[in-house]
């Protein structure tokens, strides 16, 4: 690690805060700034504040945030533009501000019309970002105007910043022009000489050069006639190349040239792809990468995010965009199309256990299948005696099951599995992960569920995040063992002091599930089983008999 220390001084160096909470500056005030580079090239810096004539003082952290500014075109669709920049930004873990160029009224069918912003506004928003925030990449889309394309020279000469992505659009994916014949000479002219890297595709490479590009020998010549134009790197994308099975780009640094290969998803969401690659460079250099690391990068995630989106539809025209963050289709599919987690699910939990469905010689995803036909309202995989690898496949396959039936699957204990496989969830005990690790591991909205046997456990649950509480055991069970049994008393004291939805388990069966429910307390949801369902021949007929006594009982003490 190295570190440098720097010495500061600021106007906003000490703050105090007035009655209703303003920030003021307070006099002049010098900070010791330790700035850590570490391994990641990541800057870190810890301001330890120096005492202002007795004024209150206190530690900042400040983390430096890697930050692409992007100059681009507005798409209303936001398939592409400042819309994909954004959105490819996020998805790789960097701040994105913009600069917009032209507001476009465009869809999945073309591009309907265009409005150029006037130079000098350009000018304006350029000078906003890059004179106040740090930014460490430009990545350039449409640039509608010779003036604007000056003006980007110019603040880049009175800002300079550490890298510049040059994305010569020109024609969009849909075929419409969006940059003139005459952007043509400023930039091989300007902005090329300027650039890190320039990521044209064959129609823009043939433009740019006067050639027309066909093959992947063409485009490792055009490669190379682009660099002599002065960027420092040229990738020239094959994505238009007839006849290929393989999504090809050309990258040259001027000394290598490579031939990278990826699949080619076969989709009709690819608009917005050129953009795409293009931040994601940017945000890779942005966060310290090499320039043919950060290309790598860039094309994988493209790669796999066409790959995710390749059915979603939005629009009606022959080219959609598609899903930079991956969670589209997890919404479209979640529990049983309703969002977020719906407590009534608990009504009737059926909890796995691989040993008893192997002595009844069933396998995990027969036995979900059943238990939901039978009238299992949420799903748990309890498997504690089996292999990482065959627990994920277990549950990809049922989590196929439960989600074509509407109904959540959790993973008990394993936020691994969980995270691998895009459950609904996790159940977790007292020893397990925390629910608040957890939670921030599997985000806002997956739900978690939590052992309590205390009403002191409960709170804390709730404190924590979790979205319900399993409580038991309430009756003797031999499916865990040394399980403290806290009975029908020991539920009730847990209901009224839980702020979260309830489910019973432990040693509940079809005969005393009435007992259960009948205590009558409005925040216990239903009753979770293991043994009742899964240590029986029959799985549907079991989960049945006990679906038609919650049903009965429920509608008795409602
Ligand atoms: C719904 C539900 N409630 C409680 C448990 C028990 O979880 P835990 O205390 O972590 O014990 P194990 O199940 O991991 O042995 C549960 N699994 N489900
Ligand atoms: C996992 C668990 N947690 C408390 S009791 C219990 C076991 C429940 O199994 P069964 O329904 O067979 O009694
Ligand atoms: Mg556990």
């Amino acid at each position: 690690m190295a570190y440098a220390q720097v010495v500061l001084s600021s106007s906003y160096d000490s703050l105090s805060f007035n009655k209703v909470g303003f920030r003021q500056p307070k006099g002049l005030s010098s900070f010791l700034v330790n700035s850590r580079i570490n391994e990641d090239k990541q800057i870190h810096t810890s301001m330890e504040m120096q005492r202002d004539n007795g004024s209150i003082t206190k530690d900042h952290s400040r983390l430096k945030v890697p930050h692409v500014l992007t100059v681009a075109g507005s798409d209303s669709g936001a398939g592409a533009g400042i819309q994909a920049d954004l959105k490819a930004c996020a998805a790789r873990g960097v701040y994105c501000s913009t600069v917009i160029t032209a507001v476009t009224a465009q869809n999945t069918v073309g591009v309907q019309g265009g409005n150029i912003v006037p130079e000098d506004f350009v000018a304006k928003q350029l000078r906003s970002v890059l004179s106040d925030m740090q930014v460490d990449v430009v990545k350039t889309g449409m640039l509608p105007s010779t003036g604007i394309v000056k003006v980007l020279r110019q603040s880049l000469a009175e800002f300079p910043v550490r890298g510049l992505v040059v994305d010569p659009v020109m024609v969009s994916t849909s075929g419409d022009v969006l940059a003139g014949p005459s952007i043509l000479t400023v930039f091989r002219e300007e902005l090329l000489p300027m650039a890190d890297i320039v990521t044209p595709n064959l129609k823009e490479a043939s433009a740019l050069l006067g050639l027309k590009l066909e093959t992947v020998s063409h485009m490792r010549s055009a490669a190379k006639l682009l660099h002599d134009m002065g960027p420092r790197n040229v990738l020239v994308k094959g994505g238009d190349l007839p006849d290929s099975s393989d999504a090809i780009d050309i990258f040259f640094d001027g000394d290598n040239i490579f031939e990278l290969r990826s699949s080619r998803i076969k989709t009709r969401n690819s608009h917005g792809t050129g953009c795409t690659l293009a931040s994601c460079i940017a945000a890779e250099l942005a966060k310290g990468s090499s320039m043919l690391q950060a290309v790598k990068a860039a094309k994988c995630f493209v790669e796999s995010a066409l790959g995710y989106s390749r059915d979603i539809v939005i629009g009606n025209g022959p080219q959609g965009p598609f899903d930079h963050l991956l969670r589209l289709k997890r919404n479209i599919h979640h529990s049983s199309g309703k969002h977020g987690f719906d407590p009534s699910d608990l009504f009737l939990y059926a909890v796995t256990d691989s040993r008893m469905n192997k002595r009844w010689g069933r396998s995990i995803s027969e036995a979900v299948k059943a238990a939901i036909e039978g009238g299992a309202t949420i799903i748990q995989l309890r498997e504690k005696d089996i292999e990482t690898r065959d627990f994920l496949e277990a549950a990809k396959s049922c989590l196929e099951i439960c989600r074509s039936r509407g109904v959540p699957l959790l993973i008990n204990d394993r936020v691994d599995v969980a995270l691998a496989c895009d459950a609904d969830g996790v159940h977790v005990g007292q020893s397990d992960m925390p629910a608040r690790a957890a939670r921030s591991l599997l985000g806002p909205e997956k739900i978690i569920g939590v052992s309590c046997k205390t009403p002191e456990q409960a709170e804390q649950a709730w404190i924590n995040g979790a979205n319900y509480i399993g409580c038991g055991g309430v009756y003797p069970t031999n499916t865990k063992a040394t399980n403290l049994t806290i009975g029908l008393d020991g539920l009730k004291a847990v209901c009224l002091a839980s702020k979260l939805p309830v489910v019973a388990i432990g040693g509940i069966s079809a005969s005393n599930a009435g007992s259960v429910m009948g205590i009558n307390v409005p925040n216990l949801k239903g009753v979770a089983v293991v043994s009742t369902l899964f240590d029986r021949e029959c799985v549907l007929t079991e989960t049945g008999n006990l679906h038609s006594v919650l049903t009965e009982v429920t509608s008795r003490v409602s």
